[in-house]
């Protein structure tokens, strides 16, 4: 889930895009990118790091041009170095450069036919530089001219649909003609179309998420559809087709319980409201599992499972209390790459205000326990603070399979719930007790905020994956290139295990 951004503008865009990247910094920390084009020259400036580190005013003043694009990374394949910082470049067919949120899980399937039938050549293990040649193969096989039309262009994302599986929301721009985006045929990434009207005339944001247009004076227009394009031209021309042959709407489950800033309207789904209403079916599952009179005060873990909590709280008629406190400066822990960096912030980011636990039953609520780093620190916390029974509940139910379609959960034994049941992951936890949501209620919640979303990719959840290519070989095989990140280079493993994976330390 990384934060992708793209702009058509009538003045420069460096900085708007820059100011979008900090607004949508929660979906990707690990590095940043901005591209811009001017005539027909790119210029680029991405590196490791949040925004505010990467781009320092030299960098800024060396990216001008009214269109460009930009990316926070997450990774989720490949590697975290530098050289798989977004966005990616190809200078054929025109020039393109791309920036994609999501997973491709046919990634090595198509760097194979990249490679032996269309003649391209992919440089890094990121799965993003193998959707960008397949999407110039098929511009370039469609271009008869030396000139490029909407009509060639969505013919070739048609064709990309044929050939690309997995998750992807991307945001690309063609040298001299425009700004393309395009979502896929599941709509299982989120992105968002927004207009500002100027004296000029009109600009364009395409962003994942709805708070980086209202945050910037663009207006939101609508979601952009599973399986369509978009294309803008520097004329500020804006042409749509729908590019999949049976598109359907199944966004991403995590994204309402995490991912996502609560701000944000999601496919005509506040974010904030779905919370809400995760917190008050949580409710009635606390109220069946735990006696009444047992529990003192309800305490979220910041940040993200404040609406829920607070819901709860006012559905249980509990008292509810900030009892840790964040520190602004430490990024989001789940998304940090590599368990130990990820064990030793929740310490670092988290602090429990004694008073609040002395002598108390209390009830932490997070948004969801995936590899339990954060659960177990946080019981631990709360008695070294005094409370006298700790239950913990969690807004989304068990994290029981893994995700390929753009969070990085790829291999079982990582997950805590994973072959445990409740009773055991409550004692793993060190908790008293312990509440998870029904994948139903969590499904309940989201649909009742907007009916549209009746279907989601829950597949974290409940081991459906909508794509239909996901087999138990393609998990081992997942799950095996995870547990050797260097067997590629040391021990000559046959390609076909030679999966792309955001590579552990
Ligand atoms: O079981 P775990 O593997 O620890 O993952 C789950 C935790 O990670 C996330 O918090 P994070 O600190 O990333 O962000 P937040 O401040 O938005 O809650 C999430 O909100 C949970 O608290
Ligand atoms: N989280 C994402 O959307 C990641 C995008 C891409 N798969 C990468 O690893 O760079
Ligand atoms: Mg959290």
């Amino acid at each position: 889930m990384c934060g992708i951004v793209g702009v058509v503008s009538n003045s420069m865009v460096n900085q708007v895009i820059y100011d979008a990247l900090l607004l949508l910094q929660h979906r990707g920390q690990d590095a940043a990118g901005i591209a811009t084009s001017h005539g027909s020259s790119f210029a680029m400036h991405k590196a490791n790091g949040l925004v505010r580190d990467v781009f320092r005013t030299r960098n800024m003043r060396s990216l001008p041009g009214n269109v460009g694009i930009g990316q926070v990374r997450y990774p989720t394949a490949g590697s975290t170095s530098e050289e798989e910082a977004q966005p990616f470049y190809v200078n054929a067919p025109f020039g393109i450069v791309l920036a994609h949120n999501g997973n491709l899980t046919n990634a090595e399937q198509l760097k194979i036919e990249l490679f032996k039938n269309d003649r391209r050549h992919i440089n890094t293990d990121s799965d993003s530089e193998v959707l960008l040649n397949v999407l110039a193969h098929e511009i370039q096989q469609a271009t008869t001219s030396y000139s490029l039309d909407p009509a060639t262009l969505f013919g070739a994302i048609r064709r990309l649909h044929n050939r690309v599986r997995g998750s992807y929301a991307v945001v690309a721009q063609i040298a001299g003609y425009g700004l393309l985006a395009f979502r896929d045929p599941y709509g299982i990434r989120p992105l968002c179309l927004g207009i500002s009207e100027t004296e000029k005339g009109p600009e364009y944001m395409i962003a994942s998420e709805s708070v980086a247009l209202e945050g910037l004076g663009f207006k939101f227009v609508r979601d952009v559809e599973p399986g369509e394009a978009i294309f803008i031209d520097e004329d500020h021309k804006m042409y749509t087709q729908q590019c999949a042959e049976n598109p359907t709407l199944n966004p991403c489950a995590f994204e309402y319980v995490y991912l996502a800033r609560p701000d944000s309207v999601l496919d005509g789904a506040s974010v904030y409201e779905t919370r809400l209403k995760m917190g008050e079916y949580l409710a009635d599952q606390v109220r069946q599992q735990i006696s009444s009179g047992a529990i003192d005060v309800v305490m979220p873990i910041p940040d993200s499972s404040r609406p829920s909590a607070m819901q709860l709280a006012l559905k249980l008629n509990l008292e509810y209390r900030e009892g840790f406190i964040k520190n602004r400066y430490i990024g989001r822990t789940f998304i940090m790459p590599g368990n130990v960096s990820r064990r030793k912030s929740v310490r670092q980011k988290l602090n429990a205000i004694g008073a609040e636990f002395k002598g108390k039953s209390v009830l932490l609520v997070d948004d969801s326990i995936v590899r339990g780093t954060t659960s177990r620190e946080i019981v631990q916390m709360a008695r070294e603070s005094g409370a006298t029974r700790v239950v913990f509940a969690s807004a989304a139910p068990p994290v029981k399979f893994p995700n390929v379609y753009g969070i990085d959960m790829p291999t079982r034994q990582e997950l805590i719930a994973y072959g445990r049941s409740d009773e055991e992951i409550c004692r793993e936890i060190t908790a008293d007790a312990l509440v998870y949501q029904e994948v139903s209620a969590m499904r309940r919640a989201i649909a009742d905020v907007n009916p549209r979303l009746s279907s989601l990719e829950a597949s974290c959840f409940d081991g459906e994956y909508i794509t239909g290519d996901i087999t138990r070989e393609y998990l081992d095989k997942l799950e095996w290139a995870r547990n050797h990140p260097k067997a590629r280079i040391e021990d000559g493993v046959p390609s076909q295990l030679n999966l792309n994976l955001a590579r552990s330390e």
